[in-house]
């Protein structure tokens, strides 16, 4: 992507926001190799459905390896990229986000978690073999996976759940239905005194999602008061968001985190997003034991993974996806 001489008039279809807000909000910082880890955790998931991970254990290797190949990808000539496009379900992106219209300064590449065939046209943009590729899309995947899986279990002992594998099972299924992103994120120069966006608000509707970058910063979370904090870049940890699921499975007690992520002036992003899903025949609703006896104060309707993504994919990014699933309550 080339920022255009006629920048005014090219950068009209995308939003623009002002960056200046400060605030001293800490972002939680979890340290999975602290025996206490299991309390900052569900802390982590109450308070912001957000939290950075230290002694992670995840391979630099895998991490490195694959950074690498998205660079040389997202470094190919545009005429080159598109022939691994549209991202229909998988495949390569630019600007345009989903089916429905929303923009952003970004270009990405989508793929499944379970399939190597989505390689095959990537690996031929890079000249190498398919099989080359999905085994360091799969070592970088398996990792963060067994990672997700390993925080959820810690959530599950921490909400005093007698069956700790009840969220982790479902990314462990064979039909489970996760996504891999690469997004690339070109420098923007600051526009009119405002960034621009690059991957606009929004929750993510899965269970969890993974989220690595390079040391560029630009994604910022919201508090629930609607204020954005920014995260500051660490190329050495990871990030993790609470999805849309998770929440609906523990009655909003967990918060799926609203986040977007602003352009940088000066330098490319890179993230490697894993998004944890259920399989699609999978009921979602509150965990039982989450709930108060009698079953009565159930936030939502029960409803399948592949109901609640469709819903979710006929959305635009910033819409409030849940809601549509929601008990009515009495006043
Ligand atoms: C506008 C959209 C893009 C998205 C599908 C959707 O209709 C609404 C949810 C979006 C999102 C956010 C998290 C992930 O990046 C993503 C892959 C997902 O599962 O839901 C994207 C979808 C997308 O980019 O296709
Ligand atoms: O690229 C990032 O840092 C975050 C992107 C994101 O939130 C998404 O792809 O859902
Ligand atoms: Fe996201």
């Amino acid at each position: 992507m080339v920022v255009m001489s006629k920048q005014s008039s090219k950068m009209e279809q995308f939003c623009v926001v002002n960056s200046s807000q400060s605030t001293n909000t800490l972002i939680p910082l979890i340290d999975l190799s602290q025996p206490d880890s299991r309390s900052c955790l569900v802390k982590a998931c109450e308070d912001f459905g957000f939290f950075k991970v230290i002694n992670h254990g995840i391979p630099t290797e895998f991490i490195n390896k694959l950074e690498s190949k998205a660079i040389k990808f997202f470094s190919s000539p545009m005429s080159e990229k598109e022939k691994a496009g549209p991202p229909n379900p998988v495949g390569y992106g630019n600007k345009s986000i989903g089916r429905n219209g929303d923009v952003g300064w970004v270009e990405y590449l989508l793929l499944t978690t379970n399939s190597e065939n989505d390689c095959q046209k990537i690996a031929s943009v890079l000249g190498e073999t398919p099989e080359n590729f999905s085994l360091c899309v799969n070592n970088y995947v398996k990792a963060v996976k067994k990672m997700a899986c390993d925080i959820l279990e810690l959530l599950a002992e921490g909400l005093k759940i007698q069956q700790k594998n009840v969220f982790s099972e479902l990314l462990m299924d064979k039909q489970s239905d996760s996504v891999f992103r690469l997004n690339h994120y070109p420098p923007c120069p600051v526009f009119h005194g405002k960034n621009l966006i690059g991957f606009g608000e929004h929750t993510d509707p899965q269970i969890i999602s993974v989220l690595r970058s390079n040391n560029t910063s630009g994604l910022q979370i919201s508090l629930k008061q609607g204020s954005w904090i920014p995260v500051p870049a660490d190329q050495d940890s990871f990030f993790i968001n609470v999805g849309d699921s998770l929440q609906v499975m523990t009655n909003g007690r967990f918060k799926s985190v609203r986040h977007r992520v602003l352009a940088n002036s000066y330098k490319s992003r890179v993230s490697m997003i894993y998004f944890g899903g259920p399989p699609l025949s999978e009921k979602i609703a509150p965990l039982p034991s989450l709930l108060k006896e009698g079953n009565n104060n159930s936030l939502y309707k029960e409803f399948t993974w592949f109901e609640y993504k469709i819903s979710a994919y006929q959305s635009k990014l910033a819409d409030n996806r849940l809601c549509l699933f929601e008990k009515i309550t009495a006043l």
